[in-house]
């Protein structure tokens, strides 16, 4: 079996006059996180790490911040795309372990909620999704809810 690796990173802006979406769901917040797309910075560090596990460049290569077809559009239709660009080189999810960096809000009650879309999204076992939060202890730009980071991990394997 051929096992692969990848990680992705991404950080958006929190600004008023936002929704704030992550891991797929919409959640009550003051402000919302900035971007072309909805700026979901959780599931852009997923395409990230899936398409750095596939050698396949990354988010912005396949979905440019350029192009008027991703403005304003559903991060989770570009993790489905992120997918089976993956799925195409024949690979299929091992799992993957996410960070999400914030601050406020308090993310650990919707975290099942976010694993349930994700999965349905990529259409595999919410087992193999794992979702993990941190403040970063009033520390820097997210400790200074002036935005969010996530990090993720992946693993995909090939027979
Ligand atoms: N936005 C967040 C941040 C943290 N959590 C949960 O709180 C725990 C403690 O966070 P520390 O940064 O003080 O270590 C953390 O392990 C998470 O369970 C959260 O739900 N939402
Ligand atoms: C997702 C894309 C495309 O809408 O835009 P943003 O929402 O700005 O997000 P970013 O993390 O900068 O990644 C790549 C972009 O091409």
């Amino acid at each position: 079996m051929k096992v692969r690796v990848g990680f992705g990173f991404d950080v958006h802006a929190l600004v008023s006059g936002r929704e704030l979406w992550l891991g797929g769901v919409k959640l009550e917040h003051e402000k919302g996180l900035q971007g072309h797309s909805d700026a979901d910075v959780l599931l852009h560090a997923v395409c990230d790490a899936l398409l750095g596990a596939a050698n396949m460049r990354d988010i912005g290569f396949h979905f440019p911040d350029t192009a008027g077809e991703y403005k304003n559009i559903d991060s989770k239709i570009l993790l489905s795309r992120t997918i089976e660009l993956v799925r195409s080189k024949g690979y299929e999810l091992g799992n993957m372990d996410i960070t999400v960096c914030a601050e406020r809000p308090k993310l650990n009650p919707h975290i099942p909620a976010m694993k349930k879309a994700m999965a349905e999204v990529m259409k595999v076992d919410e087992e193999d999704i794992s979702i993990k939060a941190t403040t970063t202890e009033k520390l820097g730009f997210t400790g200074r809810e002036e935005g969010i980071s996530a990090y993720a991990t992946v693993l995909i394997t090939k027979e």
